[in-house]
C-alpha cells in the first residue's frame, strides 16, 4: 500500500503539487489523471524520491519513507515505470533481467523468470537486443525487471503514451495481470477513458490538488468532468 498525506512537492522553488492525500492499494489499479502539467507524473516522482518533497508524508505501507532515498524505497518494492530510459538498450532482454537480479542465484533467478513469464509474455524476446524492440515492448521489460527484483507497488507513468492500439492493449493485459497478481498498481495515463476503464479507483489532478476522487467507474460518468480535464468529447 502507498500512502501520501498532506503532500506538497516539486522542483527547486518550483511547488507542483499542493496537500495531496492519496492512497493506493494491493491488489487494485488506482489511475491518476488530469491534464497536462497537472503534476501526474510529479505525484509519482516524489512518490518514489526524485522530485522534492517540501512538506506532507509518504507512507510504504506503515513505513515512513519521506525521508528514504530512491533506492531504499526500490528495496521497499517501489517500481517507477516510464518510457524514458527504462532499459539497458545495448545488452539482450535476459542481460536485462539477470542486471535486475545480479544478487540471485541462478536458480533463484530461473525461478523468478519462470514467475515473470506467466504475468509479462517474454519468451519469444529473450534473445533480442532491448534496444531494438518497440516502445512498448521496451516497457514490458522495464516492467519485468521490476517484477524480477520482487518489486510490489508499481507506478506506471503514460505506459500506453504513443503506441499502436494493439500494442497499448498488450501492455494494459499487463496491467490487469499484476493486479490479478495482488500488487499495487499507479497508472498515469493521457487516455483517460482507457485507464479508468481498467482502474478501480481515480484520482482528478488539477493544478496540483486533487480535484475529484473515487471509484473509476464513477469519474466516466461525470460528464462535465471529463468534458473540462480529461477530453471527453460528450
Ligand atoms: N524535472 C523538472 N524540473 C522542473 N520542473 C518540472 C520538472 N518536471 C516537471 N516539471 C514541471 O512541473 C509541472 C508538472 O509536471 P508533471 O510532469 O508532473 O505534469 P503531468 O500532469 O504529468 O503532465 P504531462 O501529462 O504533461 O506529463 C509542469 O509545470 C512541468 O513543467
Amino acid at each position: 500500500m502507498i500512502k501520501t498525506v498532506n503532500l506538497e512537492a516539486g522542483y527547486g522553488k518550483l511547488q507542483v503539487l499542493f496537500d495531496v492525500n492519496f492512497e493506493a492499494f494491493p491488489g487494485e489499479i488506482t489511475a491518476v489523471l488530469g491534464p497536462n502539467g497537472s503534476g501526474k507524473s510529479t505525484l509519482l516522482k516524489a512518490i518514489f524520491g526524485i522530485a522534492r518533497v517540501y512538506n506532507g508524508r509518504i507512507y510504504i505501507g506503515d513505513r515512513d519513507v519521506t525521508k528514504l532515498p530512491t533506492h531504499e524505497r526500490a528495496r521497499l518494492g517501489v517500481a517507477y515505470v516510464s518510457q524514458l530510459r527504462n532499459v539497458f538498450s545495448t545488452l539482450t532482454v535476459l542481460e536485462n533481467l539477470r542486471m535486475a537480479a545480479y544478487q540471485m542465484s541462478s536458480v533463484e533467478f530461473e525461478e523468478r523468470l519462470r514467475e515473470v513469464s506467466d504475468i509479462v509474455p517474454l519468451r519469444e524476446i529473450l534473445n533480442r537486443r532491448a534496444g531494438e524492440l518497440s516502445g512498448g515492448w521496451r516497457q514490458l521489460v522495464a516492467i519485468a525487471m521490476a517484477l524480477v527484483r520482487r518489486a510490489t507497488i508499481f507506478m506506471l507513468d503514460e505506459p500506453t503514451a504513443q503506441l499502436a492500439p494493439k500494442m497499448a492493449n498488450q501492455v494494459l493485459d499487463v496491467v490487469l495481470k499484476l493486479r490479478e497478481a495482488g500488487y499495487t498498481v499507479v497508472l498515469v495515463e493521457q487516455n483517460a477513458k482507457k485507464a479508468l476503464e481498467v482502474s478501480d479507483k481515480a484520482y482528478l489532478l488539477v493544478s496540483g490538488r486533487v480535484h475529484w476522487v473515487g471509484p473509476a467507474d464513477k469519474l466516466l460518468e461525470e460528464k462535465e468532468l471529463g468534458r473540462l480535464y480529461l477530453g471527453f468529447i460528450k
